[in-house]
């Protein structure tokens, strides 16, 4: 049984349709990371499933139970990362921790989370005196305190510099280790690529996409770009597009100067074939690169948006 199954959800302020239809389900265990441009609908749509906000229609179901019927039971299950401007600034980690676990039936101990969030040695200092990555690791850590089965993590990175942004990755893959599934929301498609199991991309408040980060980028294109540049000029260049134009394991290619781009099937092929003809010639490559297609070309390919970053 899925651990979450959303159906048909919808909700509407006023005359903006925030969330129009969305159905997704995850498994436990997973990474499950929900994109989109902005106003897409995603905080509206974790707000629903974390019983915030109630939906105008639809049905969500965490580990078989429902909102209204249920709730003190899902609150068991879920931890929910507070916005860090909730942490308590006069208390320390320490007793942040404490108090969100005075709420719950059933808690982790505050020296286990401590450690996991890697806050041990801070854990007296003050939440004011704390630096953003230590607030925002503090407030993944209030949302394990109560040992949930499912986390959501509403765009716990945004607004760190790269290495803050790289221990929150750390605590959130060690969670995984320990089966939990987390939801999770984020504006920098290198750490969706990198964390989730499975990835939705929502526009307009509707799921436009859903797969692992691999078949997105798959479903995207077969094609690879390779990249060349010369020594020899604008005139080794040309000789090799026009040499290599028409070749079937290239679909296309484009010269800019002594720079030739070209996309293709099979790139390893037409390396072969293209650094073959530069060797006949004794034209001297001066740099060869071959480029990935990543989640943002999926990205920008399925919204048509340019990244948020
Ligand atoms: N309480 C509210 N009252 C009125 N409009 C709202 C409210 N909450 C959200 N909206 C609107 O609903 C739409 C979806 O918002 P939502 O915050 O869910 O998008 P999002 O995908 O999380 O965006 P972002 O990436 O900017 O955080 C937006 O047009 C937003 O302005």
């Amino acid at each position: 049984m899925p651990v979450l199954e959303v159906k048909n959800l919808r909700k509407s302020f006023g005359d903006v349709k925030a969330v129009q239809d969305i159905s997704f389900n995850v498994e436990a265990g997973e990474v499950f990371t929900i994109i989109g441009p902005n106003g897409a609908g995603k905080t509206t749509t974790l707000e629903m499933i974390e019983g915030l906000q109630p939906p105008d229609a639809g049905s969500i179901a965490v580990a078989g139970l429902s909102w209204g019927k249920d709730d003190s039971a899902i609150k068991t299950l879920i931890g929910v990362q507070p916005q860090s401007s909730a942490l308590f600034d006069l208390l320390t980690a320490e007793e942040n921790l404490d108090l969100f676990a005075s709420f719950y039936p059933k808690r982790k101990s505050t020296a286990e989370v401590l450690e996991m969030i890697n806050l041990t040695e801070h854990r007296s200092k003050r939440v004011k005196s704390l630096s953003g990555g230590q607030r925002q690791r503090l407030a993944i850590g209030l949302a394990m305190i109560n040992d949930p089965q499912v986390i959501f993590l509403d765009e716990p990175t945004t607004g760190l510099d790269p290495q803050a942004r790289r221990n929150i990755w750390d605590i959130i893959l060690r969670l995984k280790q320990l089966g939990t599934t987390i939801i999770l929301t984020t504006h920098y498609m290198e750490e969706a690529e990198k964390l989730s199991d499975r990835v939705c991309i929502v526009d307009q408040g509707t799921v436009i996409s859903l797969d692992t980060p691999a078949a997105l980028i798959g479903k995207l294109t077969k094609e690879r770009e390779v990249r060349l540049s010369f020594y020899d000029g604008e005139d080794a260049a040309a000789q090799t597009e026009e040499a290599l134009r028409g070749r079937p394991d290239i679909a296309r290619m484009e010269r800019e100067g002594a720079n030739v781009t070209l996309w293709s099937p099979e790139p390893e092929q037409a390396l072969y074939g293209l650094l073959g003809f530069t060797k006949e010639h004794g034209y001297r490559v001066e740099h060869v690169s071959i480029r990935e297609m990543s989640l943002e070309d999926v990205f920008i390919a399925f919204t048509g948006k340019e990244w948020r970053d």
